[in-house]
């Protein structure tokens, strides 16, 4: 997949999906960025190295899936993925413009003989809006739940196939689409990352209290929902709400359904306080911390019966176990209890919904509408399940990153030496504070967090920590300055 997600638009990248449709194993990272990082002369070379070492068996026939975003730069790129294929003789099938999760689903497709749906974008639209419409059986409005609701696409892929996706949801959703590319540039001023980052209203979206507004990244993987209060103030319903939100309702299908399955979230350092606090003492459903980045989300989630994964940032998805379904399955067939057919039928749809391989803006958009109208819920309801502890997130320039080692699911700093004693010692003048420092996987930084009570002392708290980062961490470029 050839993109660079929220990042701007001169950008670009390759994002590897595994043949399952799923994140590329660990391993093989080393690979590509070794592959990536060899000068021209050396590719020849070090392709030879890989076959070599992995015992590549270059008879074997492949076939490899490529699709890319909208950038200007994309097809340039995907030109080079197809003459590098075809120069080992390997066969291509170019998706051209796609999104991201859905170039995910075809892979999965192809390789389970089509199990997991039709093997083309339009079996994507197809399988997710028919769940979709199952689910939806009692008109488009319930309780306090409204079916429209506005869509900043971060000016991408997103918008466009939400676009051709919307003839499948026939009067089941009613989305206007903003920021669809016809005009503003992508991920500029606008798209989830934008929203959840500065923590405000994208551009190119019109601001009415009350009205249900969701942001897509650029390649829309990820997702966030946010909206203005009668008094103006904006709400940010981010990943962690989405996580709890949908962990409440399979927990509460499943005991409708009377099957007992483990059901676990999983979360990271950036993970809101209040939304671990929620999941692990009210719902009491287990919750654990991994390390930043999809991949170590998606791997711990798959050891649950039900593992539910999300990014605070929105990107995350529920996977589901094979022994999750028979159950499920036996409960629709061989159950007298209608009620119990009927929840365990729910789940089954909500399966369908739901991209497993990867998270998914246009499917995780489905499964929150889907949840809020059964609920009948608005906005609002759902945004007071919990109530998100203020924090910010900054970046400090380093001249070396890799200064900063972690541990305990980076959420304690290891080196440089005192960083770790400076931070203790600065959350300890703030109630109920947190923060935390870790170098960033996708850019040259080093990342700083910070929660407390107030949006003063969270702001307040991300600069004297990112200041600390500067000083002990050889800070470069101009110095962090205090919140105005
Ligand atoms: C704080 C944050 O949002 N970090 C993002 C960002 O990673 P960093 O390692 O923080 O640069 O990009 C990753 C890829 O999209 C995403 O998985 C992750 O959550
Ligand atoms: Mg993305």
């Amino acid at each position: 997949m050839i993109t660079a997600s929220h990042n701007p638009e001169e950008d670009n990248g390759v994002k590897l999906v595994d043949p399952m449709g799923e994140m590329l194993e660990e391993e093989w990272e080393k690979l590509a960025s070794q592959l990536a990082n060899v000068s021209d002369d050396q590719v020849v070379s070090a392709m030879e190295g890989i076959i070599t070492d992995c015992s590549v068996d270059m008879n074997t026939p492949s076939s490899v899936f490529l699709a890319y975003d909208t950038r200007q730069s994309s097809p340039h790129l995907a030109q080079a993925v197809i003459d590098g294929v075809q120069s080992l003789e390997g066969h291509v099938e170019n998706f051209g413009i796609l999104t991201t999760p859905q170039l995910h689903y075809l892979v999965r497709c192809k390789n389970t003989n089509e199990q997991y749906g039709a093997c083309s974008e339009e079996g994507y639209y197809r399988k997710l809006s028919k769940a979709f419409l199952h689910l939806r059986t009692v008109g488009a409005s319930k309780g306090n739940y409204q079916s429209s609701l506005n869509l900043d696409g971060a000016n991408g892929v997103g918008a466009l196939k939400m676009k051709v996706f919307q003839k499948y949801l026939g009067e089941g959703l009613n989305v206007t689409i903003f920021n669809d590319g016809s005009k503003g540039k992508l991920n500029h001023m606008c798209g989830a990352d934008f929203v959840k980052v500065q923590q405000k209203i994208p551009e190119g979206i019109p601001v009415e209290a009350g009205v249900r507004c969701v942001s897509f990244d650029g390649d829309a993987d990820r997702v966030v929902y946010f909206y203005l209060d009668d008094n103006q103030k904006f709400h940010l319903l981010d990943g962690d709400k989405i996580a709890t939100m949908v962990t409440a309702y399979l927990k509460d299908l499943l005991s409708a359904a009377g099957v007992d399955l483990d059901l676990c979230i999983v979360q990271t350092a950036y993970a809101n306080g209040s939304s671990t606090y929620f999941i692990s003492d009210i719902l009491k459903v287990p919750v654990v911390c991994v390390p930043t980045g999809v991949k170590h989300l998606h791997h711990r989630a798959q050891q649950a019966d039900i593992g539910v994964y999300f990014e605070a940032n929105g990107h995350g998805t529920v996977v589901f176990s094979d022994k999750t379904i028979e159950k499920l399955e036996t409960v629709v067939k061989s159950s007298s209890r209608p009620e119990q057919k009927k929840a365990a039928q729910k789940v089954m749809d909500v399966i369908n919904l739901i991209n497993q391989t990867v998270g998914d803006a246009i499917s995780d958009m489905l499964l929150v509408e889907t949840v809020l109208h059964d609920r009948g819920w608005s906005v609002a309801d759902w945004d007071q399940i919990y109530k998100d502890l203020p924090n910010r997130q900054l970046k400090v320039m380093v001249a070396d990153r890799k200064v900063i080692t972690t541990t305990d699911a980076e959420r304690i700093c290891v080196t440089p030496d005192s960083l770790q004693e400076a931070i203790n010692s600065l959350t300890s003048k703030y109630l109920c504070s947190r923060a935390f420092v870790r170098p960033s996987g996708t850019e040259d930084v080093v990342r700083v967090y910070a929660e407390a009570t107030t949006q003063e002392n969270a702001d307040m708290l991300a600069y004297e920590v990112s200041k600390k980062v500067y000083q002990l961490a050889g800070g470069v470029g101009s110095e962090p300055q205090p919140p105005v």
